[in-house]
C-alpha cells in the first residue's frame, strides 16, 4: 500500500469492519421499496437499496422502511451511499464506492456496528479497499452494462479470477452486466456472490429470473460444500 493509494482516505478504524457471511449468494440491487419487498418475499437474503442523487430528507422514509423490511425478513439489507441515514436507522450494512470513501466517516460506521461493502474496479482500487478492511469487496464491472455509465472498461472473467485470488479471505461480490447465462462462468471464478440489477428488474418475468438465479447460485454453493 503506497501513500498515494491511501491518499484522501478518512481516518480508518483500528479493527476490521464487522464480518458478514463469506458467501452472500444472490445480491439484487434495486431502487424502490416495492422491489425490496417483492424480492424478500421471493427468498432473497442479501439485497441493496440503491437510490441515486437525492437529498437525505427526500429518501429518509424510504430508507427507514427498507431497513425495517430487511430486519423483518432477517435479511442482509445494504444501503448504497446514504451512510448517515443507514447509521441513524441501523441498517445491516452500507455499500460505498471509491469516491464515497473519501467523504465518509468510516469510524462512525464501524463504531455503530454496521457492515461495509466497497466497490473496486482495478488493482489500485482493490488495494485501497483492502486498507479499509471492509466486510466484503465488490468487483466490477465484469461485462458491459446498460445500467450505469462506467468510466473504465469491463474487467472480464480473467481479471475477476486474478483479483479474487489476491483476497482469499474476503467475501467477494461480482457486479456489472451479469445475465443469467453468464452466472455459471462468473461463479467459476471463485466469487461468493453475484450482484445484479437488470437481470431481475428488466427480466420479462422477474419471479422466474429470481428463482433461476437463486437456484444457480445455491447449486454451486452445494457442490462446493460437497468437495470440501
Ligand atoms: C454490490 C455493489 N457493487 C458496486 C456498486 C457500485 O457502487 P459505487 O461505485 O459507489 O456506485 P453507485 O452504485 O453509488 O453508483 C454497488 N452499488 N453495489
Ligand atoms: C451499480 C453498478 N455498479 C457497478 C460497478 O462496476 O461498480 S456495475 C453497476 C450496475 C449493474 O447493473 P446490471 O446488473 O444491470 O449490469
Ligand atoms: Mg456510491
Amino acid at each position: 500500500m503506497t501513500n498515494n493509494q491511501l491518499a484522501g482516505l478518512p481516518p480508518l478504524p483500528d479493527s476490521p469492519f464487522l464480518a458478514t457471511d463469506k458467501k452472500l449468494g444472490l445480491y439484487p440491487v434495486v431502487d424502490t421499496l416495492e422491489w425490496i419487498e417483492r424480492l424478500l418475499n421471493a427468498g432473497v437474503t442479501t439485497i441493496q437499496l440503491r437510490i441515486k442523487d437525492c437529498k437525505d430528507e427526500d429518501v429518509e422514509q424510504t430508507i427507514k422502511q427498507a431497513i425495517e423490511l430487511g430486519r423483518r425478513f432477517n435479511a442482509r439489507l445494504f444501503i448504497n451511499d446514504y451512510w448517515r441515514l443507514a447509521v441513524k436507522h441501523r441498517a445491516y450494512g452500507i455499500h460505498l464506492g471509491q469516491e464515497d470513501l473519501l467523504t465518509t466517516d468510516l469510524k462512525a460506521i464501524h463504531q455503530a456496528g454496521l457492515r461495509l461493502g466497497v466497490s473496486t474496479h482495478d488493482d489500485n482500487e482493490l488495494a485501497r479497499a483492502v486498507a479499509v478492511r471492509p466486510s466484503y469487496i465488490a468487483l466490477g464491472h465484469i461485462f458491459p452494462t446498460q445500467t450505469k455509465d462506467m468510466p473504465s472498461a469491463p474487467q472480464g472473467l480473467t481479471e475477476l479470477k486474478r483479483h479474487i485470488a489476491t483476497i482469499p479471505d474476503y467475501p467477494t461480490v461480482a457486479i456489472g452486466g451479469i445475465s443469467i447465462d453468464k452466472v455459471a462462468d462468473v461463479l467459476a471464478c471463485g466469487v461468493g456472490s453475484i450482484a445484479v440489477v437488470s437481470a431481475i428488474t428488466k427480466a420479462p418475468d422477474w419471479r422466474k429470473a429470481t428463482a433461476e438465479l437463486l437456484s444457480l447460485i445455491e447449486q454451486k454453493d452445494g457442490s462446493d460444500a460437497q468437495r470440501q
